[in-house]
This record gives structure tokens, sequence and C-alpha cells, in this order.
């Protein structure tokens, strides 16, 4: 879906992007680490065709982005939805107006901008906020409006630049479980820049680690978590690398209820990776911290719920992971 080969940037006299080497799936989830001022936002801006390359290679959808003219370019654009730290409402427009802004702007007629809104504050689960202001919002309400304004051109990518750093750690969870509801449901795929760790083992299936311009390591999470490269390590400290490398390395578990699941991160208030849907059908295999372990068996027990060990997440990427994904699970994730 988007293939970087040796993508160069410089501002002025300083190389920012010093040949960045990067493969993101179609459908995956795939997050972007690294230390502040490493290059991450002007590659999202790269990709996004907002920030023009130097040299390299930069293909999305196919589409090698230098070769595009202006008209080309902003009609590219449209395919590509971005989700911001600080939301960028306009706060003179309501909730609805807000969504409706990019249809506006592209001269939807009415009755199209006002069906696909409706249909977006129902998968954001703020249908009954359409008609107030952003200053009467939340911040994680907030952060729902602008995701359904980034998906109201249908787009085929999410770029998030750090969507979840200024919420508290429930609502940044209720947020990441949205989008993650988001890539089951709609197949789109998500490139999450972030600081917060929890935001990698949280919901990305791959992440690169950026250092100095360039991309130190890429992989799946659980492998990188597994393995702590020095580019890990040096991101956040060894002692903390290994804390948070538990957290993805714990029992995986498959739960046939798995709207409790949602429901379980809530009551509990505890950090979930869901994993994988798995290949034989419904549930979900989700990875729990190791020292919630008793705690989370016990609230399913208590609910009655069939869970079971699992030795290891199945590797092999499932055909279609929104056709095995429960209903159930994705209205929990989607209508918070
Ligand atoms: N438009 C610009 N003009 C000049 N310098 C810029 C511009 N945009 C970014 N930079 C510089 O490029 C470098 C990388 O910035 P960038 O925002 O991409 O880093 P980042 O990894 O996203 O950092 P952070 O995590 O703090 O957001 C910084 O030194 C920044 O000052």
């Amino acid at each position: 879906m988007i293939l970087s080969r040796n993508i160069r940037k410089s501002f002025g006299k300083h190389q920012i992007l010093k040949g960045i080497d990067l493969h993101i799936g179609k459908g995956r989830i795939f997050g972007l680490a690294g230390r502040s001022g490493a290059g991450k936002s002007t590659f999202l801006r790269c990709i996004n065709g907002i920030e023009p390359y130097d040299d390299g290679s930069l293909q999305v959808a196919g589409v090698e982005l230098a070769t595009l003219r202006d008209r080309q370019l902003r009609s590219f654009r449209k395919s590509i939805g971005m989700v911001f730290q600080q939301f960028s409402l306009l706060e003179r427009l309501t909730v609805f107006e807000n969504v409706a802004l990019p249809m506006k702007c592209w001269n939807y007629d009415n009755r199209t901008i006002r069906t696909r809104v409706d249909e977006l504050l129902g998968l954001v689960g703020l249908s009954a906020k359409r008609s107030q202001k952003p200053w009467e919002l939340s911040g994680g309400q907030k952060q729902r409006v602008a995701i359904a304004r980034a998906l109201s051109l249908t787009p085929e990518i999410l770029l998030c630049d750090e969507a979840t750093s200024a919420l508290d750690p429930k609502t940044a969870q209720e947020i990441l479980l949205l989008l993650k509801g988001i890539n089951l449901q709609l197949g789109i795929t998500i490139v999450m820049v972030t600081h917060q760790m929890s935001v990698l083992t949280g919901i990305c299936d791959e992440m690169a680690i950026m250092e100095g311009g360039r991309v130190d390591c890429q992989g799946a999470v659980e492998t990188i978590f597994r393995q702590q490269p020095k580019a890990l390590r040096n991101l956040l400290g060894s002692s903390r690398a290994s804390a948070e490398s538990s957290d993805v390395t714990t029992t995986v578990f498959l739960v046939d209820k798995s709207d409790v699941v949602a429901r379980m991160v809530f009551d509990l208030d505890v950090m979930l990776h869901i994993s994988k849907v798995p290949v034989s059908g419904a549930g979900l295999l989700v990875n729990v911290p190791a020292d919630r372990f008793d705690e989370v068996t016990r609230y399913l027990d208590q609910r009655q719920v069939n869970w079971y060990p699992e030795e290891a997440p199945d590797p092999s990427p499932a055909a279609s992971r929104f056709d095995r994904a429960e209903p159930e699970m994705l209205d929990q994730c989607i209508n918070r």
C-alpha cells in the first residue's frame, strides 16, 4: 500500500529524511515511533503529499507521488485521512459541520453529505452530539469528531499523528479501540506516529523506529519487543523496554464472547493487545499483561465467558480479518 525507497528531504541545509525505506501493507496498522525530531511527522506529510520529497521513490496505492501534478495531487489526497494530536476542529462549527467540511469543499450535494455524516457520527458513537460545538465536548469526543471527519471522503489510508497523546490513558484506550474497529470493519490502512509504547503494543501489527532521519528497525511489534533491538532500547532505556515487552509476550487468549473484552477494558482499566482474529471462527486473540492475568480470568469466569490459553497467535494473516471478527466486538469498539 505504501512503499518508500530511499526517501530524502531537506529543509534548507538540514537534511531531515536521510533515506527512508519502508513498506506498509494494505489493511495493516503500522506504528512509526522515534525520538522527537527524528522526522516522523515530516515523513507522514510526504505520504500525504503535503510535503514534496527531494529524492527517492514513494508509492502510495501504486502511484508514485512525485509524478502527480496539482490537480492529481489534490485528488490523490482525498484517499488519505489525517488525524492530529490537537484535533484541529473549527470551534465555530458544530460537530455535524466539522465532519461535513471536507465534503463541502469537494462540492458534494447536501443529501449525500447528510447521509454520510449521519453514518460517520453513528460509527464514532456521537450521533447525539451532532449539534454541539467542539468546546462542549471532551477530548476523546473531539478526537472522535476528528476521526469521523478524516473518514468523510472514504479514504483508503488514515494517518494519525500522535492521535492519543493529548488524552488520558482510558480515553486513549477508547480511541485505540475505535481505530482498531475501523481498521477491521472498513479495511483501512492506518499509520500511527506515536511516542506511546501502549499505542504500538495496543493496536499496531507492525512498527518502525526512526532515528536521525533514518529507519533503525522495522518488523512485527511482537518481534521487535521480544528481540529488543538497540533502537528500541535507545528509545526507552533498557529497563522500560523489558517492562513493555512483557506486555506483549504474555499469554494469549481466545475469548468467544468478545463483546465482554471491550467492556472489560473499561471495567478493569486494563490495556489489552487485540492481536488476531482466529482463522477458525468467532472470537478474538488478545494479549493480557502478565500481572493482570488472574484479575482478567476471574472477570471472564464471573461472566461465564469461555476462554482458552493459546501458545501464540497465528502468524498467518487472515484473508479478511473483518469477516471473522465478531460483530458485537466491532459494535463495542465503534459505538462507545
Ligand atoms: N517546515 C519545516 N521547516 C524547517 N524545518 C522543519 C520543518 N518541518 C520540520 N522541520 C524540522 O525537521 C525536523 C524533524 O521534524 P518532525 O516534526 O518531522 O520530527 P518528529 O519526529 O515528528 O518530531 P516530534 O515527535 O517532536 O513531532 C525537526 O528538526 C524540525 O524542526
